[in-house]
């Protein structure tokens, strides 16, 4: 069993992207800024935004971090995200999720302009996406891309079984994994809550890719033996033996599911620092006018 090793990788690419902005910055180009928007103070969306404002700090990209309180109306975040449509200098808008429940998230999606939707959730690069056009890639699924790019791991041909439908996740996940690319051209089988006998289904992937945020809900005899297992669940679990007061738990059973596996991610250390990588590269992109001139 071997590790794909997500917090390497994604260090290896922010050394890539800063080389880049150096030579943008020589040449007197744009300087990639990302800014987020986050309401509220959910701990977890606290930490994750601001690793995010860390990660630019260390490629040279610009940031801005707009903070809002939890009861702040639908109508004036969309004024918020307006205004940053229009301000040349941000090239780059991420809405963590999630919002409060009186705000429409697909509102917010839609009123950020495509061009600058760095998260890849608005149904214009939803919709590039699936047509295999230039588009932003949601962070995830394009940072596992990245991570399977990155090893000797041969995808085409192999089935590649993906559990979770999730806009975010499951759903584009199981769309890249098929398309005629590299990483791709897989046999993608997509299960969810009505699947019926999971296992049987599980138990033929090569690939396997559990999305679906129940800690620990993949173990060892639902994987085929030398399979690709990349776990991407996250949930935060308390743990008084931690000084952070919690633990993180991924999707798969480690300790049980690893000697099963071929090549397996760790939580932490996997998915969740290519999906942060994956953010920097879509605003290196972004500021670039790759996909829309
Ligand atoms: N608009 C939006 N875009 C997102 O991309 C988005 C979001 N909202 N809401 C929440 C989820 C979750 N997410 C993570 C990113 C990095 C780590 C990450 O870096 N995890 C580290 C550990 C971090 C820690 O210790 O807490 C690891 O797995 O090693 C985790 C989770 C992005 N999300």
């Amino acid at each position: 069993m071997q590790i794909l090793d997500g917090k390497q990788t994604s260090s290896t690419i922010q050394d890539e992207i800063a080389a880049e902005v150096a030579a943008i910055r020589s040449a007197g180009g744009k300087i990639p800024h990302l800014a987020a928007i986050l309401v509220g103070n959910n701990p977890a969306s606290e930490a994750y935004v601001r690793n995010k404002v860390k990660d630019c700090e260390r490629v040279g990209f610009g940031s801005s971090l707009f903070r809002f309180d939890e009861t702040i109306s639908e109508e004036a975040l969309l004024d918020k995200i307006r205004e940053v449509n229009e301000n040349a200098e941000i090239d780059g808008l991420i809405v963590q999720l999630p919002l409060p429940a009186h705000i429409s998230a697909e509102k917010v999606t839609e009123t950020l302009a495509p061009e600058k939707d760095v998260d890849g959730f608005h149904p214009v690069n939803v919709g590039r996406m699936a047509k295999n056009l230039p588009a932003y890639l949601p962070a995830t699924p394009y940072g596992i891309l990245e991570l399977l790019k990155r090893y000797p791991i041969e995808t085409s041909g192999k089935h590649c079984v993906v559990l979770g439908r999730s806009h975010i996740v499951g759903s584009p996940m199981s769309i890249l994994m098929a398309r005629n690319d590299n990483p791709g051209n897989c046999t993608v089988t997509l299960c969810h809550s009505r699947t019926k006998d999971l296992k049987a289904q599980t138990l033929q992937a090569d690939i396997l890719i559990a999305a679906l945020g129940i800690p620990e809900f993949v173990k060892a005899d639902m994987v085929k033996e030398g399979a690709v297992v990349i776990d991407v669940g996250i949930t935060r679990v308390e743990d008084a033996s931690k000084k952070s007061g919690f633990a993180l738990r991924g999707d798969v059973a480690y300790d049980e599911v690893a000697p099963r596996c071929s090549w397996i991610t760790p939580v932490p250390g996997g998915v969740g620092p290519m999906t942060r990588a994956a953010l920097l590269l879509n605003t290196l992109d972004a500021a670039k006018r790759s996909f829309y001139p």
